[in-house]
């Protein structure tokens, strides 16, 4: 496999006269955490779904675990795990019989050892005997992400494993991924929270207007862009408009009523910046210090279609002196 548990070259794909791909490569190396992030409609389902063996490509070369996805179907199936999709938790089935179902599916030797492991690992076992409809979003997600683990693939597809979980159980699924990639395993995973990739991903791949606008580690992508800013935040439309009057080369956002002033967030420049302010009798209600983030990247290289952008947890609040 030369290292590389996925290998995408050229490939293309278009619907009707829109261009999805336009020929994008990536290669994701063994035992690494690959995520792909892009606005909504960018083509990262349609990457996966081709990824996966469920859709074809108009041109280009995918191998996966070595194998061709468009002459070797069935022995990339056989190495893969997909969340969310083949891996369909039963409602009526309780946990148990999801997993028992899947391993004998994928004709797993010693499928009760293997079930029971996975109830433990996954912490199932207290409502391993009741009947998936009465699961909660994230036992669900769990059960699904166990079901896919039946059969041991050494390539997992993540497709936004978290949506909707709260915090906890967020950084659970995150430990349970970290614990996959520490055993060998690779991880491609699209998410749309940046903070998660950020958390998880080795390398990011953003897509963008069917190309690979940037990929490199998340710390690579942050200094892609320009450094950080301050964000000013008003709640007088009237003193949010004298200030930007007042301050006439910042950007300005009129919805939110904050201004946007670039800063590296050192004490020095702060301090430089509140004199500025208080000379030209800015007095906003919220200061915010921002230094950048995924999400600044993301903006940066897409078209700010998205508008659902989570904040990471590098922002901070300081209040101004009045
Ligand atoms: N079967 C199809 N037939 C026609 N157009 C399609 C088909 N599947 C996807 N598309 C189009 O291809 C584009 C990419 O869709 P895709 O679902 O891959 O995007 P995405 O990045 O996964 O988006 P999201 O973040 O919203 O899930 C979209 O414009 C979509 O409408």
């Amino acid at each position: 496999m030369n290292g590389s548990a996925i290998a995408v070259s050229g490939l293309r794909k278009t619907y009707g006269d829109q261009v999805v791909l336009g020929g994008i490569d990536f290669e994701v190396p063994e035992g690494s955490v690959f995520s792909l992030l892009g606005p909504n409609g960018a083509g990262k389902t349609t990457t996966v779904n081709i990824l996966t063996t469920l859709a074809k490509a108009d041109a280009g070369t995918v191998r996966v675990a070595g194998h061709d996805v468009a002459t070797g179907t069935k022995d990339v199936r056989a190495a893969i795990g997909v969340t969310g999709q083949f891996a369909a938790v039963d409602e009526l089935l309780t946990g148990r019989e999801n997993l028992r179902l899947m391993a004998d599916l994928k004709r797993v030797r010693a499928a009760g050892r293997v079930v029971a492991g996975l109830l433990e690992r996954f912490d199932l076992v207290e409502s391993a005997d009741k009947p998936a409809a009465a699961y909660s979003g994230g036992m669900r997600r769990k059960l699904d992400l166990a079901m896919t683990l039946v059969g041991t693939p050494r390539i997992i597809f993540l497709d936004e494993p978290t949506t909707g979980l709260d915090p906890r159980s967020r950084r659970t699924m995150w430990d349970i991924v970290r614990g996959l990639v520490a055993d060998g395993t690779t991880i491609f995973l699209t998410t749309q929270y940046l903070e998660e990739a950020d958390e998880l991903a080795d390398r990011i791949a953003v897509l963008s207007g069917g190309a690979i606008a940037a990929e490199g580690s998340p710390d690579e992508l942050k200094r892609l862009i320009p450094g950080g800013h301050v964000r000013l935040r008003f709640t007088d439309p009237a003193a949010y408009r004298s200030a930007a009057d007042a301050l006439r080369d910042v950007p300005a956002d009129d919805e939110t009523l904050s201004l946007r002033i670039p800063s590296d967030g050192s004490q020095r420049e702060l301090r430089a910046l509140l004199d500025w302010l208080d000379a030209a009798g800015v007095q906003a209600d919220e200061l915010t210090v921002h230094t950048p983030d995924l999400d600044d990247v993301f903006l940066a290289l897409t078209d700010n279609t998205r508008t659902d952008r989570t904040r990471t947890d590098n922002t901070r609040k300081e209040a101004i002196a009045p």
